[in-house]
């Protein structure tokens, strides 16, 4: 793979998944954007606050670093919700591609549902949605319908990019 792909898309739609089955696939280096929120974002998370453009700041520099050391490819799950936040890590790594992991709310309410123990409460579903800013045509990137298998998103992925296995 030629560039760092970062998997986005609101909490719960599937990016850890998602993102560590494509690393395998593409033999690439993979890492979850949740490993480098400061502890402080973990806490407010966790406490029910949304994270403001503040909060992701710092986040999304440490985030835009991997990206940076992985020029020949890597796969980063990471909500990169807004446009400001993919321009941010676009700064970092001018190739860096997305995927938008895309689907409802009711889909993706009944996923975190059913997963239990992660910090981040399924209150802040909504904030989410409200927040995620698709991706526009002048950004590098693939939408994928999260309401299918893994590995039918993963293929999804790799027949949108033309991507071959080795
Ligand atoms: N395509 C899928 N089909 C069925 N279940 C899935 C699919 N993708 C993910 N899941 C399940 O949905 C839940 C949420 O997935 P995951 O943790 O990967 O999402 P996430 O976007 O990384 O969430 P967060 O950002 O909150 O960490 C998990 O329990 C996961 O096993
Ligand atoms: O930008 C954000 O609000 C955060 O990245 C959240 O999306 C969480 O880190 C993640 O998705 C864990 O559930």
């Amino acid at each position: 793979m030629p560039s760092p792909l970062v998997v986005m898309g609101v909490s719960g739609s599937g990016k850890s998944t998602v993102g560590a089955a494509l690393a395998q696939r593409l033999r690439v280096p993979y890492a979850d954007a949740d490993d480098l929120h400061p502890p402080a974002n973990i806490a407010k998370m966790s406490a029910g606050h949304a994270l403001d453009d503040d909060d992701r700041y710092p986040w999304l520099e440490a985030v835009g670093g991997w990206l940076a050391d992985h020029p020949d490819g890597g796969v980063m799950s990471c909500s990169a919700l807004k446009r400001t936040y993919r321009d941010q890590l676009r700064r970092h790594a001018p190739d860096v591609r997305f995927l938008l992991l895309e689907g409802s709310m009711e889909v993706i309410a009944r996923r975190q549902a059913s997963r239990p123990g992660h910090f981040m409460p399924a209150s802040l579903l909504q904030s989410q949605f409200a927040t995620l800013e698709a991706l526009e045509p002048d950004e590098d990137g693939v939408v994928v319908d999260v309401d299918q298998s893994v590995d039918a998103i993963v293929q999804g992925y790799l027949d949108a990019s033309n991507l071959e296995e080795d």
